[in-house]
């Protein structure tokens, strides 16, 4: 199963919105809002579409932060492939408010509760939150992680340090 996805993190100043996960892949982690993208969307338009599913958002603008793929093997084969194009923005319009899918919460930039998401995200998470880009592949034996590469595109704007 090879699927093409997207995740938005919002940005209010030095704040970052990750949403705790309610059900599905994930349910019981923060992460961003996203989703896959549907037949006929580009990526930036189901970016918003989630957004506004899912904690009631719509983002005005979006920032590409990167692409990652995570691949998740299940004996011996590959049981799906998630293509992920990365989007920040800090321009949006509404509230964010509960759903179905998701419990928003902002956090400090410096206090992202990394122990409580995927544990790929520690690694490129701060890079785009400092306004890098990332190319990054994943590899999970059962969705636990096994190895990774992650190639810095662009270099983060602000420094590193500050944020992991
Ligand atoms: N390893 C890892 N790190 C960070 N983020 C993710 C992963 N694996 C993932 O799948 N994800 C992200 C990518 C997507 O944004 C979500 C999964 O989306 P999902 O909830 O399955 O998609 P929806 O389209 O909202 O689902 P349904 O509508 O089918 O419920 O997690």
């Amino acid at each position: 199963m090879i699927l093409v996805e997207t995740l938005l993190y919002l940005v209010r100043g030095g704040e970052v919105l990750l949403i705790l996960k309610k059900r599905g892949l994930g349910a019981g982690l923060y992460n961003g809002v996203g989703g896959k993208v549907k037949p006929g969307e580009t990526p930036e338009e189901a970016a918003v579409r989630e957004a506004v599913e899912e904690i009631g958002v719509k983002p005005l603008q979006l920032n590409w932060g990167g692409l990652l793929e995570f691949w998740n093997f299940v004996d011996g084969g590959v049981e799906s492939v998630h293509y992920v194009h990365v989007f920040t923005s800090n321009s949006y319009v509404g509230e964010p408010r509960e759903s179905e899918e998701a419990i928003p919460q902002w956090f400090r930039k410096e206090e992202v509760p990394y122990d409580k998401m995927w544990e790929d995200d520690r690694y490129w998470l701060p890079v785009v939150l400092g306004g890098g880009r990332i190319y990054g592949r994943f590899e999970f034996q059962k969705w636990k992680l096994r190895r990774w590469s992650l190639y810095l595109l662009e270099e983060a704007s602000q420094p590193l340090l500050d944020l992991v």
